[in-house]
């Protein structure tokens, strides 16, 4: 049956009047928040079945009128690895470029940053974790062997004037070595950040950190890698994405990836759910007075139409709560 939106602006125009008095005492937020919306790669690499290639680049083009200024449109990973993203040159190729917004693309290596050129990337993101189990099972090598295959991709993207962003995952836990140290956490994104990495994502691979566990991983990664140069990166396996995002705010970061619907998970970390749903992180900012550019009703209806399109039920509370089916 399909999905019968209801009149959405209500809601937000009662969040409005809130914000004067319910931020004051909760330290200094962000102004403004860039959103990095990661679920046409990190949701669609995920799902059991491939997605056809004019659905994924519908749903980019529908972002795009919504008005996320990054939207990471797939993987030039190994098609063998992940079949999912096999379609990458024809989604970067197909979709429409918005001015502004930036289409990153993940190269875990040279073959792979080759090809996204080849198929026009303008942005590329390497990946990379705190966890050595983690690194073998996603990328098949060492952490050390992967920051070699990196710094031949960051050398590249630098001759070619190619911005790069950096991941590390498993920054809160990892599925197969339990506790992760925020000091491995810290080395790892020294690293990315000193091969000259602009940004670096500190992704909850598998949800599993807690707004404590977040305060102390941001803090030691703080005395290493410029705050304006951090992005979390939270899955919502136990519900916590928001409340830990929330955390990276207070703590001065100000760039949070999310996922449209909370689609996501990673095909190597057992156990991941979807990504912090770019609805509700949408609707927590706007109710904080934080500026994302985000049109709210537009977004909704990327993520209606992706859930039709795989047939499943929406992640995300707001477009629950938004919508009557
Ligand atoms: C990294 C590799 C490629 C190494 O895989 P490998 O098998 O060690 O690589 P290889 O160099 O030995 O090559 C083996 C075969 O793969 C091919 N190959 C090699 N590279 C490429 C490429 N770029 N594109 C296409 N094909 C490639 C290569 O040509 C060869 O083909 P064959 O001779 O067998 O026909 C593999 O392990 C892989 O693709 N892994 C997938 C990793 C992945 O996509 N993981 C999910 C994304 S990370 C994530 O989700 C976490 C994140 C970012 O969201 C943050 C968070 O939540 O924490």
């Amino acid at each position: 049956m399909a999905t019968v939106r209801k009149a959405f602006p209500r809601r937000l125009v009662g969040l409005a009047s809130l914000r004067a008095v319910s931020t004051a005492s909760m330290g200094a937020l962000p102004k403004r928040v860039k959103i990095v919306e990661v679920g046409p790669r990190d949701g669609l690499q995920n799902e059991k079945a491939i997605v056809p290639t004019p659905v994924k680049i519908k749903l980019i083009d529908m972002l795009s009128e919504a008005g996320l200024p990054v939207i990471e449109a797939t993987s030039f990973v190994s098609p063998k690895w992940v079949p999912q993203m096999a379609d990458n040159s024809d989604v970067l190729k197909g979709i429409q470029k918005f001015p502004g917004i930036s289409y990153p693309v993940l190269t875990p290596n040279m073959k792979g940053f080759e090809a996204a050129v080849a198929a026009g990337a303008k942005e590329v993101s390497i990946f990379g974790a705190a966890s050595e189990l983690f690194t073998r099972k996603n990328v098949n090598c060492s952490i050390e062997e992967s920051f070699q295959r990196f710094d031949g991709v960051v050398q590249a993207a630098r001759a070619a004037n190619i911005p790069v962003r950096g991941y590390v995952s498993c920054v809160l836990g990892c599925p197969y070595e339990g506790k992760v140290s925020p000091a491995k956490v810290a080395e790892v994104a020294k690293k990315l950040y000193s091969m000259g990495c602009y940004e670096i994502s500190l992704g909850d691979t598998i949800g599993v950190g807690t707004p404590g566990l977040m305060k102390d991983m941001l803090t030691a990664v703080i005395h290493e890698v410029p705050v304006a140069a951090l992005a979390v990166h939270c899955h919502d396996t136990y519900g916590q994405a928001l409340a830990n995002t929330l955390v990276a705010l207070q703590m001065g970061v100000s760039v949070v990836d999310a996922s449209v619907a909370g689609l996501g998970g990673c095909p190597y970390a057992k156990g991941a759910s979807g990504n912090l749903a770019t609805e509700d992180l949408v609707y927590m900012l706007t109710g904080l007075g934080i500026h994302t550019g985000v049109n709210l009703q537009k977004l909704l209806e990327a993520g209606d139409f992706i859930c039709q399109a795989l047939n499943r039920k929406t992640s995300s509370k707001v477009a629950q709560a938004t919508c009557k089916l």
